[in-house]
């Protein structure tokens, strides 16, 4: 413990484009994809994918969605992060100073470390803005910032926060955003969480023989499979239901926004919506707890997509849970996990 200068706060996102345009959803996707933990193939495959194929073609139909998801303030996933990064810097006050970054495009990690630097901290809290630990998301933001580190005379204090995927406090926003609908009113509720390759769920299990091995291997998280995504996302959901009384028969896990031919985590949230739609379900409520705030898999994903979808198979309504965005209740959660680390 170093002591005499202010505590650095680095709050990291995953990004989002610069802008809703086909070429600054190019460089987005290209800079994401390319990063070894997001698409885990050897370097020649990986760059002939991305270069050759997803980036080219994918950023025409991404960025007429992201036309769709933007405002006048920009992308939802960067505001949000500007109010919980004002909010936190108001509530933990002057001995700390709050940046927030973008693993991918802007603002960068190298530029909030730089400004940290700048301020002489002595300390750096990494806080992942992702509640379940992935390879693809929490490790390559805690990577990042290591490497930004590493080539520096002064390396600090640092503190990586790794997952907070049952913090009572979070759980009990999303279960109290759920509230303002009946619940009763539907005839299902899907979790659902942002999908991950299975060979990538593979990869998080030391053992090498539990996940994806074992029947229902993710449902019960334990020191064999603790830090996978998939069983993390299993102890949120059970959390959230917990707080919300809900039986197992109301709820499914699912998981969206599978890329590329390879198995992702299962079920997928279409297949669930589909089914559901057969056995004449016409209400579903959908929660999204792997994003804390609402953004492109969200907004338009569900909101949308699945909405449309879901008509499309007989059903009606499709509604969302609002994720914690810039609730006051979930600045104030942020700033006591980073004062519960410094
Ligand atoms: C919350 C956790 C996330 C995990 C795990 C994750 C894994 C993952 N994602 C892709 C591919 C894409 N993801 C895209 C957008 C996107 N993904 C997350 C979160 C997780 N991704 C966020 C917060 C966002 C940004 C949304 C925004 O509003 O800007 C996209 C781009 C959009 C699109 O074209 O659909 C892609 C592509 C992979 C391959 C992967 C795991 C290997
Ligand atoms: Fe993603
Ligand atoms: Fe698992």
């Amino acid at each position: 413990m170093s002591g005499h200068g202010k505590k650095g706060v680095l709050l990291v996102n995953l990004g989002t484009p610069d802008a809703p345009t086909r070429g600054a959803v190019y460089r987005y996707l290209k800079q994401f994809l390319l990063d070894p933990r997001v698409i885990d193939y050897p370097w020649l495959p990986r760059n002939l994918l991305v270069r050759g194929i997803i980036a080219p073609f994918r950023s025409g139909s991404s960025s007429k969605l992201y036309k769709m998801l933007w405002t006048e303030k920009g992308s939802p996933l960067k505001f949000y992060g500007e109010d919980v990064r004002d909010g936190v810097q108001e509530i933990l006050g002057d001995d700390y100073i709050v940046e927030l970054a973008m693993r991918y495009q802007n603002p960068s990690i190298g530029h909030a470390v730089q400004r940290l630097e700048e301020q002489q901290v002595s300390e750096i809290i990494v806080f992942p803005m992702f509640p379940q630990y992935a390879s693809a998301t929490t490790g390559s933001v805690h990577e990042a910032v290591m490497r930004e580190l590493a080539g520096r005379q002064i390396i600090p204090d640092v503190k990586l926060i790794n997952s907070y995927y049952n913090h009572p406090d979070m759980i009990r926003i999303f279960a109290d955003n759920a509230r303002q609908f009946d619940l009763d009113s539907y005839d299902h509720i899907i979790f659902s969480y942002h999908g991950l390759p299975q060979r990538q769920l593979r990869k998080g299990d030391p053992t090498g023989c539990h996940c994806t091995k074992v029947d229902n291997c993710c449902q019960q998280i334990s020191s064999v499979n603790q830090f996978c995504y998939s069983a993390q996302c299993h102890g949120t959901t059970q959390a959230i239901a917990a707080e919300l009384q809900l039986k197992t028969e109301q709820y499914t896990t699912a998981f969206q926004s599978r890329l590329g031919p390879e198995a992702w985590a299962q079920p997928y949230t279409i297949k669930v919506i589909e089914e559901l739609a057969e056995q004449g379900a016409k209400r579903l409520l959908v929660f999204s707890p792997a994003f804390v705030a609402d953004c492109l898999e969200t907004i338009i994903e569900i909101g949308t997509e699945y909405q449309e979808e879901f008509e499309e198979m007989g059903g009606e309504h499709v509604d969302l849970v609002p994720s914690l965005n810039n609730d006051p209740r979930w600045i104030k959660i942020v700033a006591d996990m980073v004062q519960a680390y410094a």
